[in-house]
């Protein structure tokens, strides 16, 4: 299913661990910051709702979405974080250039995952235009940062119950 048929917003608020306990970072690209902006908005309400705490919460600009995996283990290896959000918006231009910062964010965001151990949750919109990007970022699909808060919840509390 595209995201087309899927509200990035809509999840079973039954479901959801409580996230007093935790500790959140999220890395953000400065790059299309009113898209990003809007990720972070989502996810931070999401997370806040969901009993996680104001100084639990750890949140770091960078430049843009190539810098997300390296920023994502700095904030990791400062904060210990049991779940990291990584928010980027990568819109489409005239070159190839799209496609290697995607990539680039990507794969580095799966592999420092992998190295540190701890969820890094790929909050990177990778979109033909801008209108695409704005609907998936509190528009007619919805707001990727809150499907992504959701999601670190989830991969924080199992992360918890795997060291019981
Ligand atoms: N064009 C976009 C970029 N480009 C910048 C790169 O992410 C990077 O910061 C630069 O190449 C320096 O290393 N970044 C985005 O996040 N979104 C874009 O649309
Ligand atoms: C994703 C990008 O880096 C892209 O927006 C840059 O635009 P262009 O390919 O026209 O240089």
């Amino acid at each position: 299913m595209a995201t087309e048929g899927k509200n990035l917003s809509h999840y079973d608020k039954d479901s959801i661990p409580d996230g007093s306990d935790f500790t959140i970072g999220i890395v953000v690209s400065e790059w299309n910051d009113e898209i990003t902006g809007a990720l972070l908005k989502g996810a931070v309400e999401t997370l806040k709702k969901h009993g996680v705490q104001e100084n639990k919460l750890h949140v770091k600009w960078v430049p843009g979405s190539f810098e997300l995996p390296l920023a994502s283990q700095w904030l990791i290896q400062q904060h210990s974080p049991h779940a990291v959000i990584a928010l980027g918006s990568v819109i489409q231009g005239e070159t190839k250039h799209f496609d290697f910062v995607c990539e680039a964010c990507a794969l580095g965001i799966k592999d420092v995952s992998l190295s540190e151990n701890t969820p890094i949750i790929f909050g990177v919109l990778t979109d033909n235009t801008h209108e695409q990007a704005v609907a998936r970022s509190g528009g007619k699909h919805g707001n990727k940062g809150i499907e992504c808060a959701i999601a670190a919840l989830k991969m924080a509390a199992l992360r918890r119950n795997l060291w019981v």
